[in-house]
């Protein structure tokens, strides 16, 4: 029996990686986090991982808790201090869990469009503040592997799941879609429909991080992707499709894409690494 403890569980990854536990009777899990009256935990306040790590005595770690807010002092609190905190906790913890941090291709920013598909050695240069605060995050986990710490990173490129912030493109789509069918408005209102991304549904997801959770090389990233790259115009077509609402009006409103002054044109992932280590180990 593995205890697995696991912190943003009530989101649409952890959700799916949850299913995913639960359906493997070798597992016993516990989730952590600000709605939880056992283990709560807020990671915009200094959580305490040293008391939860001696409450649960946990095998494995799945930190999911984030945040991809581009306001500076909440990611740095909530994505990059609490994983300091997490990774100095493991360090003093014996035995030492092994912990999965969960990164983004938010890291690998301005990235040209022939340099897809990237894969998990390319240069870090990111263009928000969310992906600085990851590849911070990611830089933790290379030190804190170099002391000893079993961590090991899943980067997420974009997910394609039920119940995503209205923040996200699919979170707005989702919404307009619902506001359409329940007669609220009569056409979908976005920004440009030209970017290239590599979406990964959460099923598909929450089993490349486990596989990466148990089997990863410590101090290495693993992407979580899917590999096949898709236009958000296809992907908007696709969305409409399954939904019925093929033939309905789209304005396109410039203002709307750009919302943290830079748009990635194109990134796609190699999935190479992830998929050499499930058919490895599977
Ligand atoms: N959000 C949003 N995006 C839109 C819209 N219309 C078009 N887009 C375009 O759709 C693409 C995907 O947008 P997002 O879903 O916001 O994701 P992202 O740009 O790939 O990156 C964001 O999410 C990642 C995680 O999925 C993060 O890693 C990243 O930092 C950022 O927060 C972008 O090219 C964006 O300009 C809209 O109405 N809303």
């Amino acid at each position: 029996m593995k205890k697995v403890l696991m912190t943003g569980a009530e989101g649409a990854l952890g959700q799916a990686v949850l299913a995913a536990l639960r359906r493997d009777s070798q597992y016993v899990i516990e989730t952590a986090g600000r709605r939880s009256e056992k283990l709560h935990l807020d990671m915009k306040e200094a959580p305490d991982f040293r008391c939860l790590l001696d409450q649960t005595r946990p095998d494995l770690i799945l930190h999911l808790a984030a945040t991809f807010s581009n306001e500076f002092d909440e990611a740095y609190a909530v994505n990059v201090e609490a994983t300091r905190r997490l990774l100095e906790a493991a360090q003093d913890s014996s035995p030492r869990p092994r912990i999965l941090l969960v990164g983004s291709a938010a890291e690998y920013g301005a990235v040209r469009p022939e340099e897809n598909p990237i894969r998990e050695d390319h240069a870090l240069n990111p263009v928000s503040i969310y992906g600085l605060s990851k590849t911070w995050q990611t830089q933790l986990a290379g030190l804190y592997a170099k002391r000893g710490v079993d961590v090991v990173v899943a980067r997420l490129f974009n997910l394609d799941a039920p119940g995503l912030s209205e923040r996200l493109f699919v979170g707005r789509v989702q919404k307009q879609i619902q506001e359409v069918l329940g007669g609220l408005r009569t056409e979908l209102e976005l920004g440009a429909l030209t970017a290239v991304r590599d979406y990964v549904s959460a099923a598909d997801a929450a089993k490349q991080l486990i596989a990466v959770a148990i089997h990863g090389q410590a101090g290495r990233a693993y992407h979580i992707a899917s590999g096949t790259p898709v236009t958000m115009r296809e992907l908007l077509q696709s969305m409409l499709a399954a939904s019925g609402l093929d033939h309905i009006g789209v304005r396109e409103s410039s203002e709307l894409s750009n919302r943290i002054g830079y748009d990635v044109p194109v990134i796609y992932a190699d999935t190479t690494r992830t998929q050499e280590l499930i058919q490895q180990r599977t």
